[in-house]
């Protein structure tokens, strides 16, 4: 077991700069009391409540309000069911970590709500039951970690040794249990039509499944873990990000620090959540050999690293649109997501109209990694982007407290209409790109990315700091590898061949376009294995003897 050591919490993006050094919470917290019992009498444990305190002093107003909604299911629970036939259902992964102390502290909450002092002075650990499916192919170190938490926090253990049904037949038939809390969010395969109380399914067991972090996101997971210091399984700093059997998990590629080769970073190094179960993977031997073998011959790291991602590209501009101004964005984004191996599935211009760019991006952000929008930002009628993405996601615009404190940093009194329209963000779906050399953070709903850039010298210095910003999600991938061949040779004649070349290198994007009329006509294959872009030129420029040069630049 470790704690997140300092460096880690520093470097989390979504804690505050001063969380690692308040130290009174950190004396507050169980684990480091454990650790510390020479200094400490044990006694000063506290039940739950040191971990409501942390997160309410956490400037995180997303945590917070996740926080508050799950304690409250937690609360619910407790006053819906006799104590003693609910259940907690705990495996030492993350998110029961995380249900683990919502438990205590919807406990301590639920304890303390009458205001009673001698109840508040008496209330212990949560003693709820709770239940480990032990099986021979969970790692060792998750079973270390539920053992040890249980015997830290007082949980009365019952380890069942069979699959879940038929544990939790068994456990019925033994014990009345009403309800049983679970770690499952959505996102997880198993959460599909779930709510916060679900019955279970036909076919299993009656009883009331409790979800109390249904709506939690990965990112939310870690910013809890991390805020409220709480100890969590090791393997989630070695790269494991969701943790299934010894056979089928490994370290999340996306992971991988190329810096050392083989060791990988923790799991809140994550920046899209919803790669958290890349790594549960096929594995073909023991724990040590991190990366399975896939029927190509690549590991899975490589394997990662070969698939680009796709982002497309909207621009919002009647102008463009009436031809009084060329588009340079479109190119240059282009041209910069080449760069990093990624793929534009499409450029689109736009009227500066909200349903135009809604229905653009409800079309894109389902089908591409990231969409970016240009235009249409600010003040002015015309400037509708975020309307339009509002509406995409089917969210209102809100006013977003800390934006407009930048906007009103920025720029101060000289503006005279109404400040706060610019402040207006689609609620919910909002995240701030921060960056020491932005101006103004840059918007992102969701995997859609706002784009203030005016010129393309202002989009390079966006781009640089997306880069520079984990939250962008934009990832570099492995980089394309591009070959270009010239030929007098007619359409017609090299057609055949170019079909048939399709077919047998399918990893690679064969195109070709002309200069002139008259002039040659250039072939490009583009791929990310360079043997095969190579293999490829090499069998095209065999078919036609002498007849194809390479040209370095395809223009
Ligand atoms: C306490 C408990 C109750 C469950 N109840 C149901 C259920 O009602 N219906 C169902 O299809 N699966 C049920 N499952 C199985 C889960 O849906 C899922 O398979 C399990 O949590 C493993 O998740 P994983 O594949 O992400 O490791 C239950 C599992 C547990 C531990
Ligand atoms: N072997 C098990 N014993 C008890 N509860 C389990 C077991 N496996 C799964 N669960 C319950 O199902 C929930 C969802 O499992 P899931 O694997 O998605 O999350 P996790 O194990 O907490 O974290 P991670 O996604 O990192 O593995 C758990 O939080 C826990 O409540
Ligand atoms: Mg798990």
């Amino acid at each position: 077991m470790k704690y997140p050591h300092e460096a880690s919490l520093a470097s989390h993006p979504s804690l505050p700069p001063s969380s690692n050094a308040d130290e009174s919470r950190l004396l507050s917290s169980p684990q480091l009391l454990s650790s510390q019992s020479l200094l400490l009498p044990p006694q000063v444990a506290s039940p739950g409540m040191e971990i409501d305190a942390a997160v309410q002093a956490s400037s995180d107003g997303r945590l917070r309000t996740k926080y508050d909604n799950a304690v409250y299911v937690v609360q619910r629970a407790f006053a819906l069911y006799p104590f003693e036939e609910i259940a907690f259902s705990f495996n030492g992964g993350k998110d029961s970590t995380v249900l683990l102390h919502l438990i205590r502290a919807g406990y301590y909450l639920h304890k303390t709500s009458s205001g009673d002092e001698a109840q508040i002075n008496t209330v212990q650990n949560c003693p709820l039951r709770t239940i480990y499916f032990e099986t021979p192919c969970a790692f060792p170190e998750i079973n270390s970690f539920t053992y040890e938490t249980v015997s830290t926090y007082g949980l009365p253990l019952e380890t069942i040794r069979s699959d879940f049904k038929s544990g939790l037949e068994g456990l019925l038939k033994e014990k009345s249990t009403k309800a049983i809390f679970i770690g499952t969010r959505i996102g997880d395969p198993n959460a599909v039509g779930q709510e916060q109380f679900s019955p279970s399914s036909p076919g299993w067991p009656p009883f009331m499944r409790v979800n109390p972090i249904l709506d939690w996101s990965y990112r939310d997971v870690w910013s809890f873990l991390l805020t409220c210091k709480v100890k969590y399984c090791s393997l989630y700093d070695e790269g494991y990000t969701s943790i299934g059997s010894i056979y089928d998990t490994v370290p999340n590629a996306l992971l991988s620090d190329s810096s050392t080769g083989n060791s990988f970073r923790p799991a809140y190094m994550l920046s899209d959540g919803r790669l958290e179960r890349a790594g549960r993977a096929k594995k073909t031997s023991n724990k040590t050999e991190t990366n399975s073998v896939a029927s190509n011959g690549m590991n899975n790291a490589e394997g990662e690293q070969m698939i680009s991602r796709s982002a497309s590209v909207i621009v919002v501009g009647d102008e463009i649109l009436f031809g009084t101004v060329e588009d340079k964005f479109g190119a240059a984004l282009c041209k910069k997501l080449h760069e990093i191996g990624w793929r534009v599935s499409h450029v689109t211009v736009v009227h500066n109209e909200i349903d135009s760019v809604a229905e653009e991006v409800e079309r894109c952000k389902s089908t591409d990694d990231v969409v970016f929008i240009f235009g249409g930002l600010g003040p002015l009628h015309s400037d509708v982007s975020l309307a339009g993405v509002a509406k995409a996601f089917g969210v209102h615009l809100a006013p977003d407290e800390e934006f407009e404190e930048h906007l009103s940093q920025l720029i101060g009194n000289s503006y005279i209409g109404n400040r706060n329209e610019m402040a207006l963000l689609p609620e919910g779906i909002t995240e701030l790109l921060h960056h020491k050399m932005l101006p103004l953070p840059l918007i992102k709903c969701k995997n859609v990315i706002i784009l203030s850039a005016t010129n393309v010298d202002e989009l390079d210095m966006e781009w640089n700091c997306l880069l520079d910003t984990q939250e962008s999600g934009l990832l570099r991938t492995k980089p394309f590898v591009s070959k270009h061949l010239s030929t007098l040779l007619p359409d017609v004649k090299i057609a055949p061949v170019v079909a048939k070349l399709c077919l047998e290198f399918s990893d690679v994007y064969i195109g070709s376009h002309r200069i002139s009329r008259t002039g040659p006509l250039v072939v490009s294959l583009i791929g990310k294995d360079y043997q095969r872009v190579e293999g490829a030129a090499a069998k095209l420029s065999g078919s036609f003897e002498g007849l194809f040069s390479q040209v370095d630049s395809c223009k």
